[in-house]
């Protein structure tokens, strides 16, 4: 497969050694908006900056290139670019965190905020910790779990950086040097904490998660997610 790397910072650059590794080929690397002709790529995988990402997955549905998208902090425009993905018959899939781990993370955490909600003496709080280079807080991923506690748990309908208020799920977003990404889900009662946690170790079962992604996707229309590619859940 011919490669399109739509930002090659930390995360493009772990992604070009995994998709080599898995006998593909990198046809453009790109820290810039233009200057390449995407057309040259079966598909392109976006680990830009929030407020390039948008702009990159769109080129990507004009000119008939499915794309990966991995960039966080811009999903103002979300909506826009499945509505636009559909009307260009584009391929696309976004997920805030493309490793393994973190999409089955994702499936506990449902399953334990169904269970919570039955269980009106615990709180529920969430902690992500990342490196200090992280342009975006609260991390995407915190949000897609704060998300779907919103959606499984009766007693909360928004989230909020360190909030206090009824209703509202705090939280913490903590800068640490060379952090890769830890997410924790906590409920606290008088007497007890309950905590789930996923710790990334490096960059790779990120970079691996969005390579697969990139060659399930690469035959296919429409708009997809990490559950579709990794059948789990
Ligand atoms: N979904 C997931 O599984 C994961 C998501 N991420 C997310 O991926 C994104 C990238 O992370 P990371 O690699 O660590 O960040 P980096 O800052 O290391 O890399 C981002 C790169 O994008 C470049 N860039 C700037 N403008 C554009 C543009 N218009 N088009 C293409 N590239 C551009 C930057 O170049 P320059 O420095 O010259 O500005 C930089 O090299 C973040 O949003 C992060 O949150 C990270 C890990 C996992
Ligand atoms: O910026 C990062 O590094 C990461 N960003 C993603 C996020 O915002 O959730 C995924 C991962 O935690 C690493």
């Amino acid at each position: 497969m011919k490669i399109a790397l739509l930002g090659y910072g930390k995360m493009g650059k772990t992604i070009e050694k995994i998709a080599i590794q898995r006998g593909h080929t990198i046809v453009i690397k790109t820290n810039d908006e233009d200057g390449y002709d995407i057309t040259q790529a079966d598909v392109a995988i976006d680990f830009s900056v929030p407020n390039a990402a948008f702009f990159n997955i769109i080129k990507c549905f004009k000119h008939g290139v499915p794309v990966i998208s991995g960039t966080t902090g811009w999903l103002d425009n979300f909506k826009k670019a499945k509505a636009l993905c559909e009307e260009e018959n584009g391929a696309f899939i976004y997920a805030s965190n493309f490793s393994l781990g973190v999409n089955i993370f994702f499936e506990l955490n449902k399953q334990l905020a169904k269970m919570m909600s039955k269980i009106e003496s615990y709180k529920v709080s969430l902690e992500e910790i990342h490196h200090t280079q992280k342009l975006d807080a609260p991390s995407g991923t915190a949000i897609t779990l704060a998300e779907s506690i919103i959606s499984e748990h009766d007693s909360y309908s928004d989230w909020s950086l360190l909030s206090k208020k009824e209703n509202t799920i705090p939280i913490s977003a903590k800068r640490l040097d060379d952090v890769s990404g830890t997410h924790a889900v906590s409920y606290t009662s008088n007497t007890d904490t309950i905590t789930i946690e996923h710790e990334a170790h490096s960059r790779e079962g990120f970079a691996l998660g969005a390579v697969i992604a990139a060659e399930w996707l690469q035959d296919k229309t429409g708009v997809y997610t990490m559950k579709d590619v990794l059948n789990i859940g």
